[in-house]
């Protein structure tokens, strides 16, 4: 199991808020030098709830690096969900724009988006989402069939992604026979199996334990380096923030 590599990147502000430092400034061919994967330009969502206009969304400016990690913070309805929801091409905003690998999101019919976020973008949710009568590599192994990726890759890229998580001795077992923090840790193998370069993980520690919480993370951090994947999560869990790249903090949808 990997070792939970605190990085000590944020700064508190005068306020008292952790404010995180992005990791700018370094040589070329750095993440922070590349163009971005994801880019979320005036973005803003209304909802019509019987007479009314809700508006969840009032104007989002946010961009993902390649191989970033960033956490969305902020109250029960501020409208975390709502976005991670349009990054991920399951909605579309009613104004602004949406850039993933410079593809316009905000423009696509749904076919279109699902294409590409079969392929390229992984989701990780807080209940973990694990087929219940699959083992831990079928529910992996599933991923890849969905995503198109060919079945000669499946066994080797499936053991290879489990082993990654810390799982290499408990690829055979069901979920029911897995760990809460076992579990989410799956579901990030099978999130990352056919290689997408985006994954989106809504509160994906809330469950666990904070010792779970620190290996989910650690887990993060390394495929991050590793299998060249950025990753934006929502977390209420302000000790887990110290391994982000950057922190948002959205308040009433906008963020301060
Ligand atoms: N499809 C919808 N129709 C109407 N209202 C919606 C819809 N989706 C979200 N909302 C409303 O938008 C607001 C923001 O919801 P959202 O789920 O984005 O918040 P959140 O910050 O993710 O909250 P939590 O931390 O509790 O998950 C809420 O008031 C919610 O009721």
């Amino acid at each position: 199991m990997l070792a939970w590599k605190q990085r000590s990147k944020s700064k508190e502000k005068p306020g008292g808020q952790p404010e995180a430092e992005e990791r700018d400034g370094g040589p070329a061919g750095s993440p922070a030098s590349m163009e971005p994967l994801l880019v979320v330009r005036g973005v803003e969502r209304s909802f019509d709830v019987g007479s009314q206009k809700l508006r969840v969304l009032k104007g989002i400016d946010l961009e993902l690096k390649p191989q970033q990690l960033v956490m969305l913070k902020g109250r029960s309805g501020s409208g975390k969900t709502t976005l991670m929801n349009l990054m991920g091409g399951l909605d579309v905003p009613t104004q602004g724009q949406i850039y993933f690998r410079g593809q316009p999101f905000h423009e696509w019919d749904d076919n279109r988006r699902t294409k590409i976020r079969r392929k390229d973008i992984g989701f990780i949710f807080q209940a973990y989402a694990l087929m219940p009568l699959l083992s831990a590599y079928e529910n992996v192994e599933l991923t890849m069939r969905m995503a198109g990726v060919p079945r000669s890759q499946w066994k080797a890229r499936a053991t290879e992604c489990l082993e990654m998580v810390g799982l290499a001795k408990r690829m055979h077992h069901r979920p029911f026979e897995l760990s809460g923090g076992e579990q989410q840790r799956v579901a990030i193998a099978k999130a990352i199996s056919h290689r997408p370069s985006l994954i989106l993980a809504d509160e994906p520690t809330a469950e666990l334990d904070s010792q779970m919480a620190a290996q989910v993370m650690a887990v993060f951090r390394e495929i991050v380096a590793t299998e060249n994947i950025s990753i934006c999560m929502t977390t209420h869990d302000t000790t887990i923030m110290e391994v982000a790249d950057h922190v948002y903090e959205m308040v009433d949808g906008v963020f301060v």
